[in-house]
């Protein structure tokens, strides 16, 4: 069994909680235990378990894996040292705010020989294993994902890594791309934000992702893809799952820290997200050099 301590309990801190107390039966997500949570604030018991110091978590023996669910700007700074204290990490999507930070944290895990695993729900939704399942085998010819959503707190970083969910879907369906364009629209009176960005396929397909948040936006996703053989205006609507999304990425980190993922997948998956955060800060390049 390997002891857990979830650092930051607010939306996904609180299903991590809930999911460590009942785990998936038979499955990896078993081998792992809540030990207590982190948090700035004094909070009482979550559903039986203790809130401890950072200090506490860092230094426990009986404490070997750290969930950090805290707002993006803090996320380096989590992984880095549960790192060093030898803790195995699983880290709510994004891992960081640049590139070369991820690299680095990439390497101080190899270097430790400890797991450090990115959550990718997006990649677990039933609309988006419907969405890949329709398209395998079509080529795109042109393609856009708009989503729009709720005004998020300045601490989840530039929307480029706030929205790496978007990035991670069109990375994953098309293959790796290169930006050729993006912009960034604010008010930030009316807390509201745009941001676009054209991208190229490596079969020089354009490609048109458009992140629009501001207050009282509903969370939608519409896509218009144009293929050889067909246009899809719509996500299809997948056949709903009995395992909840959180569970289905603790089950996949389960597996990562029992040996049992293979080195391929692990590398293609390292690959996949470290191109998707490359890909979020050219693009936040694109919109400061436009803006300056
Ligand atoms: N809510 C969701 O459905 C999903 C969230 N995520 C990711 O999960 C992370 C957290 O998002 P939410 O839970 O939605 O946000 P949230 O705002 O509900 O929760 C963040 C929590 O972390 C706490 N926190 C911040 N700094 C801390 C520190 N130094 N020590 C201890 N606690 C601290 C805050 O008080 C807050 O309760 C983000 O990285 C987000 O991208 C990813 C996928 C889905
Ligand atoms: C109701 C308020 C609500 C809040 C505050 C919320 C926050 C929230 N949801 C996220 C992702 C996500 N959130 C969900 C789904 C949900 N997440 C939920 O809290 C609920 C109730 C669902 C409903 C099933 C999914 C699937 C993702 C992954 C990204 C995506 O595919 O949209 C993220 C990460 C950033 C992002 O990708 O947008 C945040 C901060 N989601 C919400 O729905």
């Amino acid at each position: 069994m390997l002891g857990s301590v979830v650092v930051g309990v607010g939306i996904a801190g609180s299903v991590r909680i809930r999911d460590l107390l009942a785990p998936l039966s038979s499955s990896a997500a078993e081998k792992l235990t809540v030990k207590g949570f982190v948090s700035r604030r004094t909070l009482p018991e979550q559903h039986g378990v203790q809130q401890i110091s950072i200090e506490e978590a860092l230094s426990r023996n009986d404490i070997q894996v750290a969930f950090v669910c805290t707002e993006n700007s803090s996320h380096e700074e989590h992984i880095r040292q549960f790192l060093n204290a030898g803790k195995h990490v699983c880290v709510e999507y994004p891992m960081a705010l640049s590139y070369s930070s991820a690299a680095d944290l990439w390497d101080l895990a190899q270097q430790k020989g400890l797991v450090l695993h990115e959550e990718h729900i997006e990649l677990f939704t039933p609309d988006y294993k419907q969405l890949k399942k329709d398209i395998a085998g079509k080529k795109l010819e042109e393609g856009s994902l708009h989503f729009t959503g709720g005004s998020l707190k300045p601490d989840f970083g530039f929307p480029s890594f706030s929205g790496i969910a978007r990035l991670t879907w069109l990375v994953d369906l098309f293959g790796e791309l290169t930006v050729k364009e993006a912009t960034l629209v604010e008010d930030e009176e009316r807390k509201y934000m745009k941001l676009t960005a054209h991208f190229l396929t490596k079969d020089q397909k354009p490609l048109t992702w458009v992140e629009e948040r501001g207050v009282g936006m509903g969370r939608a996703k519409h896509i218009h893809l144009r293929f050889d053989s067909c246009t899809l205006t719509e996500l299809p609507a997948g056949q709903r799952e009995p395992v909840g999304l959180f569970m289905q990425d603790l089950v996949l980190f389960g597996r990562k820290l029992q040996g049992e993922v293979p080195t391929e997948e692990l590398q293609a998956e390292q690959s996949r997200i470290l191109h998707c955060l490359q890909l979020a800060e050219n693009i936040q390049q694109f919109c400061q050099s436009t803006a300056a």
